[in-house]
């Protein structure tokens, strides 16, 4: 069956529909990754975004066993080719098969990088999926330039608070859209990690007396996260070690008066360069954001750069000044992409035992 992308620009891509049939509208953005479409489509930073992934084969080895949350969460998937035979020792099933029972639309069989290119150059919009061929342009053009994506954190964190039992630290791990990688990653290192709901109170939390506190990524405008970044102002004035993520950089920033802006068409993918500005090193990290902290609203008084993206200079990191509070706009758990930056999950292990 046809399906077409059109988008906000009237632009239309004639491709075949892929997964659900049903029409879609969401923000159009590139994910750069080469490999990890799982990890991506089950990322829930990508809840209220159409995803197109620009490398041309998809799905080649198959629906394996490396979910990021328990279900997929872009409201579309936009490819060039989507493998028909995938093959691997723990392949258990088609990525058409997956999208399908995920009810997720999407187009296979355009030309990605003359879409990825208008993305780039007029910046990330809004865009239509439809497999109606009598599609008209002058009712579906003002529809895509009205939508906005609203509240998303709300949809995607968790219900109750779950833990995962450990010997070591205890962590109190905030879900804005956590990806499972985050708590993983702490576990693995020995700490019992207790995550809880968007909407816990600072209150609440600190009453559970944890070592140290982690602010998860999540989806949406860090802007309109109002009642969390009350919160979070609360958690800052504790004595508590917090590391954060993604979101949980950005709303720690908010929460100290920095303001954020939306990038012209984001950081996604497993290649970012980030320098550490302590000690000039490089690493190569995944990204997945479409909106950064702006470094020159940051109180000087309050954090210092820590991190800065070499391709473009944004800011990458926040160190907070006579805090054991240190941020990042990047992604040291992965999944997709390099591990280079783990090490950050040892700087907060040491935070948490008093090693600095
Ligand atoms: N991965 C994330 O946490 C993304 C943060 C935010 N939603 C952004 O797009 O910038």
């Amino acid at each position: 069956m046809k399906a077409f992308l059109i988008l906000e620009d009237g632009t239309v891509f004639t491709g075949t529909s892929i997964g659900s049939t049903k029409d879609m509208i969401s923000e159009i953005v590139f994910n750069t990754s080469m490999t990890g479409y799982l990890e991506v489509l089950t990322d829930p930073s990508y809840a209220g975004q159409a995803v197109v992934m620009t490398y041309p084969l998809i799905g080649n080895y198959g629906i394996t066993p490396d979910m990021e949350s328990k279900k997929a969460w872009p409201d579309g998937y936009i490819v060039r080719e989507l493998s028909r035979m995938p093959s691997n020792f723990r392949c258990e099933g088609t990525i058409q098969d997956f999208l399908k029972e995920q009810d997720i639309p999407g187009i296979a069989g355009i030309d990605t990088r003359a879409l990825t290119k208008i993305l780039r150059e007029k910046g990330t919009m809004n865009g239509m999926i439809t497999t109606n061929e009598n599609y008209d342009l002058d009712e579906i053009l003002p529809k895509l330039h009205a939508y906005t994506v609203g509240d998303v954190v709300s949809k995607v964190t968790c219900q109750e608070p779950y833990v995962l039992e450990g010997n070591g630290p205890k962590v109190a791990l905030m879900d804005f859209g956590a990806k499972n990688n985050i708590a993983k990653s702490l576990n693995k290192r020995g700490c019992q990690v207790t995550i809880y709901p968007a909407d816990t109170t600072a209150e609440e939390i600190i009453a559970s007396r944890p070592d140290g506190i982690m602010l998860s990524n999540g989806p949406g405008d860090p802007e309109t996260c109002t009642e969390i970044i009350a919160q979070i102002k609360k958690l800052y004035e504790t004595d508590i070690p917090i590391f954060a993520i993604c979101l949980g950089h950005q709303l720690m920033a908010l929460a100290n008066g920095a303001k954020t802006y939306k990038l012209k068409y984001g950081h996604r993918g497993g290649n970012h360069p980030v320098k550490d500005l302590t000690n000039n090193r490089v690493y190569i990290s995944s990204q997945n954001h479409g909106y950064a902290v702006d470094a020159s609203t940051i109180d000087p008084a309050i954090a210092k750069e820590a991190f800065v993206n070499v391709n473009d200079g944004t800011n990458e990191g926040l160190s907070y000044i006579g805090k054991n509070i240190f941020t990042v706009q990047f992604h040291p758990e992965a999944c997709p992409g390099p591990q280079d930056s783990g090490y950050l999950f040892d700087r907060f292990m040491d935070m948490m035992k008093g090693a600095n």
